[in-house]
């Protein structure tokens, strides 16, 4: 897809426009006096969780959503799921206000929390899958199609008829993603999908995303976990304070950060000042190892290379990646 950062070529899905949300919260006091003037004259305080952030997202698809604890994540899924109402601004998902006719609106809409269940503890999935076809008004036979689809693709085939108290976490989230599915929604928002779960289970569940995503659905994918960002995501919308800090392809994020190295040099005789450009030192380790950024526009590798061959005789060199976790952490910074 040919997207400038913040637009989409394609008619967007999710369109959203300086949207806000400000809570405003009671202040009780701590000691009784407080606590006994905060019921006549009531202090509050206002939190400006999101401050009018713009996006727009095309059909098909998977954008991750990341930003630190307290970034206004949860608060703007929480609007687009059509939960809570903006302050201010406005948003569209498949042409419909998320928090008008909601109703109408979660007919259309899937979501997983990883940290909420859809399930319900004593009974198994499949009879709250069957539930959900009766909520949904699904027609019978296309829902047993999709469900046999699901269940094959996420292989739960003998633990839908156990209870859901019985099944493990792994187990309990790949019904989740069952449940949220069943009436194949266009637009699936995922919070945390795979938190607490083992690297087996995480494979599976972004395999079944990354399946659904090829058969058309759109994903909008929350979370803490770099890898899932990594193996899922190919833009991200970074956001900090409530405000957007970054909106584009990994692809560009990763290339901006391929110009910087991270070298870990070994060498004969100890490294005294590095006083290059382009050179930062980041960690002296003993007396003769050392792990440096080079910015390689600045310095060209083979340049560095010779220079540091001739300085301090070179015994081992490794040339690495900035991590993404590294560049992410620049970003919240
Ligand atoms: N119901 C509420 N009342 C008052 N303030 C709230 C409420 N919910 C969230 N906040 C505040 O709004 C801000 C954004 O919270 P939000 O939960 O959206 O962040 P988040 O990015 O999802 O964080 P995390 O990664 O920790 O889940 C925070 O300062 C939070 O304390």
């Amino acid at each position: 897809m040919d997207r400038q950062a913040g637009t989409v070529a394609v008619e967007p899905i999710i369109s959203v426009r300086t949207l806000r949300k400000t809570y405003t919260t009671f202040e009780r006091g701590s000691t009784f006096a407080e606590t006994l003037k905060s019921v006549f004259w009531r202090k509050t305080r206002e939190v400006d969780a999101v401050r009018g952030i713009s996006f727009a997202i095309g059909a098909g698809e998977i954008v991750g959503f990341l930003g630190p604890n307290g970034a206004g994540k949860s608060t703007t899924l929480k609007m687009l799921t059509g939960v809570l109402y903006p302050s201010d601004g406005e948003a569209t998902v498949l042409g419909m206000t998320p928090w008008h006719d909601r109703k109408r609106y979660v007919a259309h809409i899937g979501a997983v929390f990883g940290q909420k269940s859809q399930l319900m503890w004593d009974i198994p999935p499949l009879d709250a899958f069957h539930m959900n076809r009766a909520i949904y008004r699904l027609d019978p036979a296309r829902f047993e199609h999709t469900l046999q689809t699901l269940v094959t693709l996420l292989d739960v085939g003998d633990q839908v008829r156990k209870p859901t108290r019985q099944l493990s976490l792994g187990e309990r989230m790949k019904c989740e993603f069952i449940m949220a599915m069943l009436h194949e929604p266009k637009v699936v928002f995922l919070d945390e999908p795979t938190i607490g779960l083992d690297v087996f289970a995480k494979e599976r569940i972004r395999g079944f995303i990354r399946e659904m995503n090829a058969r058309g659905t759109t994903f909008i994918l929350t979370t803490h976990d770099l890898d899932d960002i990594e193996q899922l995501a190919r833009r991200v919308i970074v956001i900090n304070h409530g405000c957007v800090v970054f909106d584009g392809d990994m692809a560009a994020l990763q290339h901006g950060v391929g110009q910087t190295k991270r070298i870990r040099l070994a060498t004969a005789r100890p490294p005294g000042e590095i006083d290059l450009p382009g050179v930062t030192l980041l960690e002296r380790i003993g007396e003769t190892r050392v792990l440096l950024e080079l910015d390689v526009r600045r310095q060209p590798l083979p340049a560095f290379v010779r220079w540091a061959d001739d300085a301090f005789g070179i015994h081992d060199l490794v040339i690495e990646d900035v991590p993404i976790e590294d560049i992410i952490k620049t970003l919240y910074a």
